[in-house]
């Protein structure tokens, strides 16, 4: 069988407040980064399908003839619709069959996990196509930026096109194109499967903004695009020190099980925080004593993810060295490592960024200024992507 090939891509993001209190039900505030995942899915003649994942070291072909093991039958039961809960049966063969019987997933098993999951249900009614799909991106992988729900975002899109589940939005002309309202949930909800195996238990905050873009308000599965809000200088720190979201999800949920009274009050606090920072960001003009505001809320809220145990010794270097030059950092995303978030004033001169910048440097993170508010999932022509990473699309 034959599908059309497709480019796709689909941007990181950084959570502002709410990150693992919006697993429990409280309220996110999230934005899209600049910085993308792409995928290329291209048809082959032959009976396999490869994955190339080149920022992860992982390259896999599968013959049709090993998803015997699969057993098609239980697999060809499941029905498109059916997005919204995850067949853990299905899971369990998967993990047999990318060879881990017992303890965690690596990055690359999990990635191809995924991937085998979202095709193999995709196409569970029709014959399975031969093609390869080939992912790079511009985000740190595992560093709190939404590398995961990147990735989910971009298999969701690319497969159910290939599919023919929702149309390829492309016409000849076209450099980018978007999907419309419908066919974006049908890609957020793969997505959140997508997510679903590589967290354990998300929140669906990163896939939606992944899906949509720009800055969302997120409570339990309800989303709400906040369009009306200024463009926010963000300076991203990534530690480099590797953590899994999934072990942190669980370490927190751990906590609230264990001190439900101590741990609960701490979770409507984040939310308290969550929507005061969304009245202060829809303020008109915002001044800079609701600048102030916005500091001291991510000060108590770096706070409150160290008492729920999501901190780190890197992170708290991070939050130091920027005090010290007046500004105010929190981690971003799952924490345990990762990433740190520092809101820069409208007026911060360059020379206290670049200097701030530098000592973050010298304690051997990256460090750079973002820009916020890229555009959600979308389908590519090649020209409108950078030559540097058609060119690593390219190799496979
Ligand atoms: N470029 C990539 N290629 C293939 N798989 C990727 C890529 N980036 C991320 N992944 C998948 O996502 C997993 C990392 O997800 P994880 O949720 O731990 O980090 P994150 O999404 O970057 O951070 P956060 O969830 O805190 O925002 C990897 O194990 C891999 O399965
Ligand atoms: C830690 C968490 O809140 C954000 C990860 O970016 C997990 C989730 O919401 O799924
Ligand atoms: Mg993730």
């Amino acid at each position: 069988m034959q599908v059309k090939d497709c480019l796709v891509s689909a941007p990181g993001k950084t959570i502002l407040h709410g990150e693992h209190a919006v697993v429990h039900g409280k309220v996110a505030l999230a934005v899209s980064l600049n910085l993308r995942t792409y995928l290329k899915l291209k048809s082959s003649s032959n009976d396999k399908v490869c994955i190339n994942l080149p920022n992860i070291d992982t390259f896999h072909y599968l013959v049709f003839a090993h998803f015997v093991t699969l057993n098609k039958p239980h697999w060809n039961k499941l029905c498109i619709d059916e997005a919204q809960r995850l067949d853990a049966e299905l899971v369990r063969r998967l993990r047999d069959f990318v060879g881990v019987t017992n303890g965690n997933l690596n990055n690359g098993n999990t990635a191809c996990l995924t991937f085998l999951y979202i095709y193999l249900s995709v196409f569970a009614s029709g014959e399975l196509p031969a093609l390869t799909i080939t992912v790079w991106s511009e985000l740190p992988t595992g560093a709190g930026l939404g590398s995961s729900a990147a990735y989910s975002v971009c298999l969701a899109a690319a497969l159910l096109c290939a599919a023919g589940t929702i149309p390829t939005s492309l016409r000849e002309w076209d450099q980018t194109a978007r999907w419309c309202q419908e066919d974006l949930e049908h890609i957020n909800s793969w997505a959140f499967q997508g997510e679903t195996i590589i967290h354990g238990n998300p929140s669906g905050v990163d896939n939606a903004v992944g899906t949509w873009g720009g800055m969302l308000r997120f409570l339990a599965g309800k989303i709400i695009p906040l369009s009306r809000v200024p463009l926010l200088r963000i300076l991203l720190t990534n530690t480099k020190v590797p953590r899994s979201t999934k072990a942190l999800v669980a370490r927190v949920k751990d906590k609230i099980n264990k001190f439900p009274s101590i741990m609960n009050p701490v979770l409507d606090s984040v939310d308290a925080i969550s929507y005061t920072c969304e009245k202060v960001l829809t303020c008109e003009p915002i001044t800079g004593e609701h600048y102030s505001i916005l500091e001291e809320l991510i000060d108590i809220n770096q706070h409150h993810l160290n008492v729920m145990g999501v901190g780190h010794p890197a992170l708290d270097t991070v939050c130091r060295v920027t005090l010290a030059k007046g500004l105010h950092s929190k981690l971003t995303g799952a924490g345990g490592g990762g990433c740190g978030i520092t809101l820069l004033r409208p007026e911060t001169d360059s020379s206290v960024v670049q200097n701030t910048m530098q000592d973050l440097k010298d304690c051997g993170f990256d460090c750079w200024e973002t820009s916020i508010g890229g555009p959600g999932v979308q389908q590519h022509s090649p020209s409108s992507v950078k030559e540097e990473i058609l060119e690593i699309l390219e190799q496979y």
